[in-house]
């Protein structure tokens, strides 16, 4: 076996053989995108606040909410940042989307301080930024919308484009450095950390709102625009090490990928697996982050329980995927059953969206809470863990990086739309209600139920699809020793 590797490996070992630098470029690569997903959620536990101390009523904060992804969504942006992937790099590409993070977080605090509501920029997004709040009215704004809220729903469209080109680009870093070694259990730890901080947000958020009983929603937000700038320094920091790795893979004849053509594109979007791939995962997303916006109020709703409180409930759920998808991603690499784990995930999904919309609100019991908030984390794990190295045995390896582009662009689609959605759908479902504490969730919980059975239904058909075709899906991702040693033998006689 020993030999077996040595006649395979390089013939000059590179940094990335090292394993100390392999993890520390890892560690670089998670820290970055923690600290971005502590900003992608710190002000979802602070709903009730918002809306007490900034006048943002659900249609407000699920506009703010969705504004994330709209640049990448209307405007192409996730397509452009695959093309800036592919022509420059992983380090410029990691650099600048480390800064459009900055930049854009930056503004969302700005729009959350006092010094805001005294400017003029505040009367002129009164004044001037107003659309109409009808059903064709797609951007985050409309008239009557807080200032605070247009302003904070621009900082956060920005922040958005530097958070999914980070995505896509530690994707394509890990692929990097992990090709050939544990690249599923990397990427496992990867969305493990990330987890990690939106468990830290669901704690620390609320507690640093509400520091020494003054409300400040601006006081998390600064913290994690200060998080953002640690996470731009490591992006820098990992520059120099790609910069080494590179230069040695450059001197070791390694064949680098083939740059990405837009042409490329037709290859992806003609695959049916693709399409059924993208659409379960637009479909699953679309009932987690969006859900995760709203988890915080729709508990405090159900159990009659305060932000923090609530916050404390939630924690588990981030922190039980957070535990167990690199586990999972290891059970990938070595056993298989991508397609069945899906299955599995959008399951157990549908019956914790179904308890949150009819059990919850019938019991008001934490148990029941803290049950189903458990099995969502299991399913959380199941699905990212098995989805993310599924795309390697249905795409090519040279579209890999554009077709990782893609499916955020059209995932993207679903993460815009469904928090206005749920927005509309609790504001219409809860006529007068004024009390952010008195909604109530039932008809929203039924929509996320009801995407998690169409999801469902995709991975039904995967797995019949993969069957009939043979992609892998159910294969391992490392060959057994006994396959391997098989493999040589035959080779050798
Ligand atoms: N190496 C990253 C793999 C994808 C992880 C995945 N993230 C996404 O799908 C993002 N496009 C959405 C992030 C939403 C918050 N900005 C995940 O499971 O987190």
């Amino acid at each position: 076996m020993a030999n077996l590797q040595k006649s395979i490996s390089s013939p000059q070992e590179l940094l990335r053989d090292k394993a100390w630098a392999r993890w520390t470029a890892l560690v670089l690569l998670a820290s970055a995108m923690f600290f971005a997903y502590i900003f992608v959620d710190v002000l979802s536990p602070l709903q009730e606040y918002l809306q007490s101390t900034k006048g943002w009523d659900p249609s407000a904060y699920g506009r703010f909410a969705g504004s994330e992804t709209f640049l990448n969504v209307f405007v192409f942006f996730l397509i452009f940042a695959g093309i800036i992937l592919d022509k420059m790099g992983v380090r410029f590409t990691a650099i600048l989307a480390g800064a459009v993070m900055v930049a854009g977080g930056f503004i969302n605090y700005y729009a959350l301080t006092d010094s805001f509501m005294e400017s003029g920029l505040k009367n002129f997004m009164d004044d001037f930024v107003n659309l109409p709040d009808t059903w064709w009215n797609i951007t985050p704004f409309y008239d009557g919308m807080p200032a605070s809220a247009k302003l904070s729903a621009i900082g956060f469209m920005i922040f958005g484009c530097g958070c999914e080109m980070s995505g896509i680009t530690v994707s394509r870093g890990i692929v990097k450095w992990f090709e050939g070694k544990e690249m599923a259990l990397a990427m496992g730890i990867e969305m493990a950390v990330a987890r990690l901080g939106v468990a830290v947000v669901f704690l620390g958020s609320p507690a640093i709102a509400t520091f020494r009983d003054n409300i400040s929603v601006s006081r998390p937000i600064a913290l994690s625009v200060l998080l953002l700038l640690i996470g731009l320094i490591g992006f820098i920091v990992y520059s120099f090490m790609d910069k080494k790795l590179e230069n040695e893979m450059g001197s070791n004849g390694e064949v680098k990928d083939d740059p990405f053509k837009i042409s490329d594109l037709k290859y992806i979007f003609s695959s049916k697996v693709f399409w059924i791939v993208a659409l379960l995962c637009v479909l699953y997303y679309s009932a987690i982050f969006p859900f995760q916006k709203y988890a915080n109020n729709m508990l405090q709703c159900n159990l009659g329980i305060s932000a923090e409180a609530a916050g404390r409930v939630f924690f588990v759920f981030p922190l039980g995927a957070a535990a167990i998808t690199p586990l999972l991603g290891n059970f990938l690499d070595r056993k298989g059953k991508g397609a069945t784990m899906l299955i599995w995930g959008a399951i157990l999904m549908i019956i914790c969206h179904l308890t949150f919309a009819f059990v919850l609100p019938a019991t008001r019991s934490a148990v029941i809470a803290y049950s189903a908030i458990v099995l969502l984390g299991i399913s959380f794990s199941l699905v990212p863990a098995s989805l993310w190295p599924s795309v390697p045995k249905l795409v090519d390896n040279r579209l890999l990086g554009s077709a990782y582009a893609v499916i955020f662009w059209i995932q993207n689609i679903g993460l815009y739309a469904f928090p206005m959605i749920i927005g509309a759908v609790l504001a219409a479902t809860n006529p007068g209600v004024e009390n952010a504490m008195d909604y109530n969730y039932t008809v929203p919980m039924l929509v996320f139920a009801s995407l998690g059975g169409l999801a469902l239904i995709l991975g039904i058909i995967l797995k019949a699809l993969d069957a009939k075709k043979h992609y892998g899906l159910e294969l391992p991702n490392i060959p057994s020793e006994k396959s391997l040693e098989a493999e040589v033998e035959s080779a050798e006689g």
